[in-house]
């Protein structure tokens, strides 16, 4: 199986080309697993499979490295648009992506004939408890919403970017739980699918520090979807201003974002090709 390693601020996936590849579906999990290991596969947060769309003009699925499926990924999004647009998949600067969460619009920037940066329009956030999933009144927004976890009392701000994101923001994002509350809050009762969990130290009105515990994937150098979601519960908390850039801080680099006065949210960020190989399966 020939694949494409990419990262987004460090934020790695193998990418599968299913213009050219042919995999079972029933083995798509299990192959996640495999690749992503560090010691007896490629090593990775997990697997991309960039595939043909009836709906767009490519189209995304993303596996973390535990084999499950999750229906957004903002880094795997830049990178996708990148791989799709200098393979010749598509020719126009702008263009759509189907992901299992909707469609998005990205616009490649180039430098020479290569993508080094991809703005995606990620669409509008969704807030209601029923689009994470979250128990409770399936309208109810969950903005600032008191939680008490293994000794730590903390507020919960509860985003759907196609995926779901519990935001809480933090005084210092150094000493911030990631790698204690992160798995526990990940598998809380309250989030039936599980979720994706958030750190977040406001530094000014145009910049965030952010840490993420990934549902499926455990800590990684970053994740595009969970820092849209940091902007938008940051405007939601009134720590920045709905409509202006925001930069956020990530262990692997830097992402701007802005949730926008029309309601969408963008975000722009580098996308890197590491290296290219076939994998030997067993
Ligand atoms: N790294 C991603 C998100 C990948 C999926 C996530 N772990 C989930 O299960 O929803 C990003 O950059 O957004």
């Amino acid at each position: 199986m020939k694949f494409t390693k990419m990262h987004g601020l460090g934020n790695s996936y193998i990418y599968v080309d299913l213009f050219q590849e042919q995999l079972k579906e029933e083995e798509l999990p299990q192959l996640a697993v495999e690749v992503a290991d560090k010691n007896k596969g490629i090593g990775s947060d997990g697997m991309i499979l960039v595939c043909p769309s009836e709906a767009a003009h490519v189209k995304m699925r993303v596996f973390n490295n535990d084999g499950s499926e999750a229906k957004n990924c903002g880094n795997g999004l830049r990178c996708v648009a990148k791989f799709a647009y200098e393979q010749g998949y598509v020719r126009d600067t702008t263009f759509q992506i189907e992901t299992l969460g909707g469609l998005v619009e990205a616009t490649v920037h180039l430098k020479g004939e290569l993508v080094e940066e991809v703005t995606v329009n990620m669409g509008q956030p969704r807030l209601a408890r029923k689009d994470l999933p979250m128990v409770g009144d399936p309208e109810e927004q969950v903005i600032a919403e008191p939680i008490e976890r293994n000794g730590h009392l903390l507020e919960m701000t509860a985003v759907s970017m196609g995926n779901p994101h519990a935001v809480f923001f933090v005084d210092q994002i150094a000493a911030a739980p990631v790698e204690t509350l992160g798995p526990v809050l990940e598998k809380d009762e309250i989030f039936p699918e599980w979720v994706n969990v958030e750190f977040v130290e406001a530094v000014n009105a145009t910049e965030l520090h952010f840490r993420v515990w990934e549902r499926g994937s455990g800590i990684t150098q970053a994740c595009g979807t969970g820092a849209c979601a940091a902007v938008v519960a940051a405007v939601l908390n009134d720590k920045v201003k709905k409509g202006d850039e925001i930069t956020v801080h990530l262990l692997g680099g830097d992402l701007k974002i802005t949730w926008t006065t029309d309601g969408d949210v963008l975000m722009t960020g580098a996308a890197e090709t590491i290296c290219t190989g076939e994998y030997i399966r067993k």
